[in-house]
């Protein structure tokens, strides 16, 4: 038996909605859009095109016929029988309850699954008449490639929604984690944000470009947590006796502290030029478009790599392709 949707719901069509609509029509699920944007087509279309050279070059077992979309005036058309509905509208509380505030009146029972990045959702969930089907699912960019989805729910979600959509995203080809926690931005983002603090001070310091701060993530620590992540890295590090070695060892360094963690430096013009010229510089001519393409290349060829081995993201994509064979 199938835990996809029968039909999907997605509101909101920018970066992430579209990455959505590309997963779940590559699954064979049929999709309604809602987005106000007079050239929501045109956002979507690239998006498309990207999924599908990716989905072609990455997946090797035979894929369902694509999913029928369509792009519709209203949420509540877009939601009208809808089992999963995906918010991926932008990130403003007041946009997103008022999005909520709408599907409720068009539709009873669907999953309702926020794309948020920081939103806790036992806040989204404030002022519903049916909070017991909203969860996060916090997805990444990439969405029709990267399996991560983070998957949160608030004081009020019921347990078996948590339950079916860990069995549908699953059934997507994705990594549902789901964080029993709530806390502001999850798992995920915190770590993201916590290099980026620390980035951002390299640079307003004069102590790095982005290019170099860019080149010590690429040809180091990156490639080690692409497969391992971070502490089964730094166990091995830990020589024989491992992480209790390491701990340790380096250990007391946390103490001295070479982190800026807490503060975040002030996003003065000057900073903002400074790191926008220096990430157009370090593209060497090439738009954000080309780049898409670049690193859609390099994910897939990573994606295979780990398939081989059949490590962390790589036995994703290997049981993905076990499920298509099976259908
Ligand atoms: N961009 C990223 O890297 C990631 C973003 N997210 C989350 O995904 C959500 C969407 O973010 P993005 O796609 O990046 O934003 P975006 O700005 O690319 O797209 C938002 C879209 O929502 C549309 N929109 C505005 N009001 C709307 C409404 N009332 N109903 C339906 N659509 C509406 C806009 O026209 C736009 O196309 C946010 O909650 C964000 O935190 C999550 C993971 C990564
Ligand atoms: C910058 N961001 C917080 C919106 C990033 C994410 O939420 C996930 C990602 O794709 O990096």
């Amino acid at each position: 038996m199938s835990d996809l949707p029968r039909k999907a719901a997605i509101l909101g069509a920018g970066v992430i909605g579209s990455g959505w609509l590309a997963r779940l029509i590559d699954s064979g699920v049929a999709c309604s859009v809602f987005d106000p944007a007079p050239n929501a087509e045109a956002k979507i279309a690239p998006v498309l095109d990207n999924a599908e050279r990716a989905a072609a070059a990455l997946i090797d077992a035979p894929r369902p016929a694509k999913g029928a979309w369509s792009l519709v005036g209203s949420i509540a058309e877009a939601v009208a029988g809808a089992d999963l509905i995906v918010e991926a509208v932008p990130e403003r509380l007041d946009v997103k309850h008022a999005t909520y505030r709408e599907i409720e009146a068009a539709n009873t029972d669907g999953i309702i699954a926020s794309s948020t990045s920081g939103f806790r959702p036992s806040v989204l969930q404030e002022g519903m008449a049916r909070p017991e089907r909203l969860i996060v699912a916090h997805p990444f960019n990439p969405v029709y490639l990267l399996p991560l989805v983070e998957i949160v729910g608030g004081a009020a979600t019921d347990k078996a929604v948590i339950d079916r959509a860990m069995a549908l995203y699953t059934e997507l080809g994705m990594k549902p984690l789901h964080l029993k926690v709530e806390i502001d931005a999850f798992v995920a983002d915190r770590l993201m944000e916590a290099l980026w603090r620390e980035a951002l001070w390299l640079v307003k310091d004069g102590v790095a470009t982005t290019q170099e701060i860019d080149d010590a993530i690429r040809y180091g620590c990156g490639l080690r947590w692409a497969q391992m992540g971070t502490f089964q890295t730094f166990h091995i590090a830990g020589g024989e006796a491992g992480m209790r070695h390491f701990m340790e060892q380096f250990g007391p360094a946390l103490a001295w502290p070479w982190t800026k963690l807490m503060d975040v430096p002030e996003m003065t013009p000057e900073l903002v030029d400074r790191i926008a010229e220096q990430s157009v510089t370090q593209a060497d001519g090439r738009t954000p478009r080309d780049l898409e393409k670049i690193r859609d290349d390099n994910l897939v060829a990573i994606l295979k790599a780990l398939r081989g081995t059949g490590w962390g993201a790589g036995q994703v994509l290997a049981d993905h392709e076990a499920r298509l064979r099976g259908k």
